[in-house]
């Protein structure tokens, strides 16, 4: 099982190995604030786990094969399921902050523009040239974690919806975010689906979460800003939830029996 997030790594009490990025030989740096750069090995209700505190992102400089290196890894250790966060903008008007959404789908706009983490020479041993990606997100799972969301009494937080990848680094436009909202959009952010599409081509199976970290704003006459800082604190502020969350969810999940 791979987490990836800001603060599960904490979860992983039972048998606990931590590195640091910069002792990995070929792993990229963190340089996002907030983003621990450690990789976290243990056991979760008994369950092996390894969490990254910390990814990367292709506006922090990295090409995309890069920023998707550590999925490839993982595969090579044997992962099987991948559960991806990320925080997020809601797009979506009736999206709250500290709102659930697991993702349905996904939008990968710079893919749109030629950037793809699968560009370049096929890596037949991990998977196929062409890639399906219209069942990217494990429906079984999506099921799952609603599920256990509403077991716990987040009935009203837990959503499902689209999640629009961008480049970044900077927040979005008025118009821009108008028209990803339009285009069919429920959360914008700028990572996740990249290493999506690297999971999905070498087999993993795929839950991905985005917390509502701020609403995006839609209209002219709002003052609203995003900020940096408003995404850590709405991460600090949910954090003991998506805990609880992810905790029983990984309680739950039956071993992937259908890994290449
Ligand atoms: O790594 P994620 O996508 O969770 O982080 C989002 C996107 C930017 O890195 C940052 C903006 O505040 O949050
Ligand atoms: N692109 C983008 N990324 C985010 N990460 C957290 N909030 C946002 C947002 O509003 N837009």
């Amino acid at each position: 099982m791979w987490l990836w997030t800001w603060s599960f790594g904490e979860l992983l009490k039972e048998d606990q190995v931590v590195f640091h990025y910069s002792e990995i030989p070929n792993f990229p740096q963190s340089t996002v604030p907030g983003h621990a750069g450690r990789l976290i090995f243990g056991n979760l209700n008994g369950k092996p786990c390894v969490c990254m505190q910390g990814r990367f992102h292709f506006y922090e400089g990295y090409p995309l094969w890069k920023v998707t290196f550590p999925v490839r890894v993982f595969r090579l250790m044997g992962v099987e399921t991948l559960i991806v966060t990320n925080a997020a903008g809601g797009l979506n008007q009736d999206y709250k902050i500290g709102d659930i959404m697991v993702i349905m789908d996904h939008i990968n706009m710079p893919g749109f523009a030629g950037q793809n983490p699968l560009i370049g020479p096929n890596e037949e041993r991990f998977g196929p040239r062409f890639p399906p990606m219209s069942d990217a997100y494990d429906k079984d799972l999506r099921k799952l974690a609603l599920g256990v969301g509403q077991e716990l009494g987040y009935v009203e937080k837990m959503r499902e919806g689209v999640y629009c990848s961008l480049g970044g680094p900077n927040f979005e436009t008025i118009a821009e975010c108008r028209m990803l909202n339009s285009l069919g959009a429920d959360a914008v952010g700028m990572s996740t689906a990249p290493e999506v599409i690297v999971a999905r081509h070498c087999g993993l199976r795929v839950l991905g979460m985005s917390l509502i970290t701020n609403k995006a704003t839609m209209d002219y006459n709002s003052e609203a800003i995003a900020s940096h800082e408003e995404v850590l604190q709405a991460g600090k502020d949910s954090a003991k939830f998506l805990e609880k969350l992810v905790s029983l969810l990984v309680q739950r999940i039956e071993p992937n029996n259908n890994v290449r």
